[in-house]
């Protein structure tokens, strides 16, 4: 078990203008700390954040400021927890931040250059590059794609491409079994074999969800996306099975509702993306807080979806993207408090392993049929229902191998089944009254028939004993002779 509090880390988006000196500092070497220190502008200190305080500091794991490249992320953030993913334990890196801010940059990636690649792809590459490496296992990966846009589930993945509108897509909902797991119906789970399927399910999940979009519904700021690779390995000829969950997750905007000022359907989706990131809060505060015993996960679909990533068995990373323009430096603020809040959540990863019960099946009934065998050999209780045509191919084969093999020490296995014994005997006797085998063995035959041809007679076993007793006689009388 691995006990971890929720790692966080903060983004910092490039400005449009360069220089927006002033509003923010980074310092890395506060007690090896890092510390990210928004300066409010003396302009602001007593508008948006109505407060006396200029100056707010918060603690991070690391803060990637402007520069920060898309392959630094995935190296820092989400390679370890691709790792664990990889070793069986569950893992979310969630983005939270406002509209623009740079979640989707950060987990998805930008569409323009190959090295824009976010999260996402990277970690896909990532992991099929390690399965490759890695002979020792089998390994199976499937991929899911959820979208929640106001309480309702969609699945990306349909691969219908008659989408019109995210209504149109299929729709995912939660159920809950006897031991409180969830499970997701209507959620499509994918096999990809390879990197390139599972970059292509990515597509075409990214595709659904943009041609859902519509200007009221501008997806990527209102609703939640969560990837997730659902990863399975296990040992040839073992029953145990490990499993580990990895959600790749990109919510909506933070922003407050009062501030956006938006009415009619706008004002809708702000409150239920508000309503659903307030329930996130209340669960995060409640984690945070020493024995609080309930926990409001199922107030929201995307707490319960995400419920162990938050408090329970996941190794989860929180990424805050942060935009430190003049203007966004309240919501910045909001999201650093945030942040701190998930910073002293505390997760406890398990290993996911259980034993697959059709593969113990399968080994179980193997056992049977060997100890059936052995039984009917000690009883003498013979099986006498025919071989299968089946059995009959396998068996020659077993006996081609055997006569070719040049150890002199190989043996022929075919079990304690004597209906696959007395087959092999009377293969093998075919085998040598085959005419190849028959030529060989008659030459001596042959020699012996083209001799008496010629007139040759060989002797009788009678006559040879004469003539060895004539031969011991004459050597007896020559002896007499000399001794005397
Ligand atoms: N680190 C970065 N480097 C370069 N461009 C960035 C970076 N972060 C964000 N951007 C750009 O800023 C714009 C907004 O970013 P993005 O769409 O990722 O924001 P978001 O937080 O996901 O917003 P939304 O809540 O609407 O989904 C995009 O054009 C993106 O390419």
């Amino acid at each position: 078990m691995v006990k971890q509090t929720i790692q966080i880390f903060a983004r910092v988006k490039p400005t449009v203008r360069k220089h927006q000196q002033g509003i923010y500092s980074i310092d890395e070497d506060e007690k090896l700390i890092p510390t990210l220190e928004i300066i409010v502008p003396r302009d602001l200190a007593d508008g948006f954040v109505n407060n006396k305080r200029e100056s707010y500091k918060f603690k991070f794991q690391r803060i990637f400021d402007q520069a920060a490249k898309q392959e630094a992320i995935f190296e820092s953030i989400a390679k370890p927890v691709a790792e664990s993913a990889l070793a069986g334990y569950n893992g979310t890196i969630f983005a939270y931040g406002q509209t623009g801010s740079g979640k989707t940059f950060t987990i998805t990636g930008g569409a323009e250059r190959y090295t824009d690649r976010g999260i996402i792809p990277r970690t896909l590459s990532y992991i099929f590059e390690q399965l490759q490496k890695d002979s020792s296992k089998i390994y199976t990966t499937h991929i899911s794609y959820l979208e929640i846009y106001n309480e309702c589930g969609y699945d990306l993945l349909d691969p219908r491409h008659e989408a019109s509108s995210l209504e149109d897509l299929p729709k995912v909902t939660i159920l809950e079994d006897t031991d409180q797991n969830i499970h997701l119906k209507n959620l499509s789970l994918h096999q990809a074999t390879t990197e390139e399927e599972a970059l292509n399910l990515l597509f075409l999940g990214d595709t659904n969800r943009m041609i859902a979009e519509t200007p009221m519904n501008q997806a990527s700021t209102r609703s939640h996306c969560i990837f997730t690779i659902h990863l399975s390995s296990k040992e040839p000829g073992s029953a145990t099975v490990r499993h580990a969950k990895l959600h790749l997750v990109d919510l909506a905007g933070s922003e407050r509702v009062a501030k956006t000022g938006v009415g009619g359907q706008l004002l809708t989706e702000a409150k239920y993306i508000n309503l659903s990131l307030h329930y996130l809060e209340q669960v995060i505060v409640a984690l945070s807080e020493k024995h609080r015993s309930h926990i409001p996960y199922r107030n929201s679909m995307m707490t319960s979806v995400l419920r162990d990533s938050l408090g329970g068995n996941c190794m989860t990373t929180m990424i805050a993207t942060i935009s430190l323009e003049k203007r966004n430096v309240d919501e910045s603020i909001s999201t650093c408090r945030f942040a701190q809040r998930v910073a002293l959540i505390k997760n406890e990863a398990v290993l996911n392993e259980e034993i697959d019960p059709r593969l113990v099946i399968t080994r179980l009934q193997k056992e049977i049929q060997e100890l059936k065998d052995e039984l009917a050999i000690v009883t003498g209780e013979q099986r006498t229902e025919g071989l299968t045509e089946a059995e009959l191919i396998q068996l020659e084969k077993l006996i081609t191998s055997f006569l070719e093999d040049q150890d002199p020490e190989s043996r022929l296995e075919v079990g304690a089944d004597m209906r696959k014994i007395h087959h092999c005997f009377h293969h093998l006797k075919k085998l040598l009254n085959d005419k190849k085998i028959l030529g060989k063995s008659s030459v001596s035959s042959e020699i012996k028939d083209q001799d008496q041809d010629q007139g040759c007679q060989y002797p009788s076993k009678e006559e040879e004993y004469k003539k060895l007793q004539d031969i011991l006689k004459q050597r007896d009388n020559e002896i007499s002779i000399l001794s005397k």
